[in-house]
């Protein structure tokens, strides 16, 4: 596997690629240009730029994430047209730079939702959490104003300028079923996969963080059938999928190492984190280690190993430990921890494969 972490940008990251170079065994930044609108071309001169920064570190720029879909895509407008092609211009620029994957979701409106960010846990630090009775009463308009307003950083996914016109995406959507939006799933594919395959750069569909509908807004890359369905609307290598196991497990029915095993030539990212879900199905992110949470972390590197891994993985959200002041779930030290626990299972699975060959 090959390790990268993920990095906001020079100026929008309180991480230093100085900092990132010193994770043992990380090759390199999982990025993306943030400050370009949704929707439009990604200037070259700004992706010359991070690829510059990088190479300065001798870190690899291979895996983007995420370059966003714009919602009129996903809401099957006519205006479709315009914005998937400028998304094809940005592929084609990325993989004059050597990029190797794009990672992007296709959840509509929110990208993924908590309802606390800094949710203290037992340990004094704090973590992510969702909770259904909060989100089951809560206004999203509100916990917008919360979220997207008040942040001393600006995420992706909840950028206050797109979601200023709340009300009338939430109207839009009334029109769009689950049926539709994987019809418009699979007019975006049957665009831009070609692209992909001409130029060596695989597609890689984040799932659903949470994996279920919320807002009664459709949500449909939640499961093992569904991410099958998905790979079989381009039955292409270049339509892949970055199987998240935090995003995932938040539904225990989901079997991460059966998807890893059924799915493994269509992985070419993986995101691999620990989150703790409880009796009702809320859930808070905890440290990668196995025993913290209730993914099983040390099944899910071995499954990888199992199958000949060689893609980007990356840990996922981690905690806000040691008083680090941070973006929301993207600190250094906890997910630097993450990736020394990943590595740790992963050089005893190499050791062990050795020792067998040599006896
Ligand atoms: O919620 C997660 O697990 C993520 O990793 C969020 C992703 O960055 C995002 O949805 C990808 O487009
Ligand atoms: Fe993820």
């Amino acid at each position: 596997m090959r390790m990268g972490f993920r990095w906001f940008g020079e100026g929008n990251d309180t991480i230093s690629l100085q900092d990132i170079k010193q994770i043992p065994g990380t090759e390199g930044i999982v990025w993306a240009l943030h400050d370009i609108p949704v929707g439009e071309e990604w200037p070259m001169e700004k992706i010359l730029e991070v690829k510059e920064q990088a190479d300065s570190f001798n870190l690899n720029i291979d895996v983007v994430e995420s370059v966003n879909i714009h919602e009129d895509i996903k809401l099957g407008l006519p205006t479709r047209d315009t914005y998937i092609q400028n998304y094809i211009t940005t592929i084609e620029r990325l993989a004059a730079v050597g990029v190797k994957v794009i990672c992007y979701n296709f959840m509509p409106i929110f990208d993924w939702f908590r309802v606390d960010l800094y949710k203290p846990l037992s340990d004094g630090s704090t973590a992510l959490f969702y909770e259904h009775a909060k989100v089951k009463d809560i206004d999203p308009f509100e916990l917008v104003n919360q979220n997207a307003n008040n942040l001393e950083y600006k995420m992706p996914g909840w950028e206050p300028e797109r979601l200023k016109d709340l009300s009338n995406l939430f109207e839009a959507y009334k029109n769009v079923s689950e049926e539709k939006l994987w019809n418009n799933l699979a007019y975006f594919l049957e665009s831009v996969i070609p692209v992909a395959e001409k130029h060596d750069i695989k597609m890689a569909i984040h799932p659903d963080d949470p994996p279920w509908s919320i807002f009664g807004l459709p949500r449909i890359i939640t499961n093992k059938e569904n991410i099958r369905k998905h790979l079989n609307l381009v039955d292409s290598p270049y339509n892949g999928v970055t199987l998240c196991s935090g995003s995932l497990g938040a539904n225990p029915s989901n079997n991460i190492p059966e998807m890893i095993k059924e799915f493994a030539d269509r992985i070419p990212f993986a995101h691999i984190r620990n989150i703790k879900v409880f009796e009702n199905g809320d859930f808070v992110e905890t440290s990668h280690r196995t025993c913290d949470g209730s993914v099983d972390i040390t099944e899910i590197v071995k499954a990888y190993h199992e199958v000949g891994f060689t893609g980007y993985v990356r840990p996922d959200h981690g905690r806000h430990i040691w008083g680090e002041k941070c973006r929301p779930g993207y600190g250094l030290y906890d997910r630097a921890l993450g990736i020394m626990y990943l590595w740790g299972i992963w050089d005893t699975l190499e050791r062990m494969k050795e020792s067998r060959y040599s006896n």
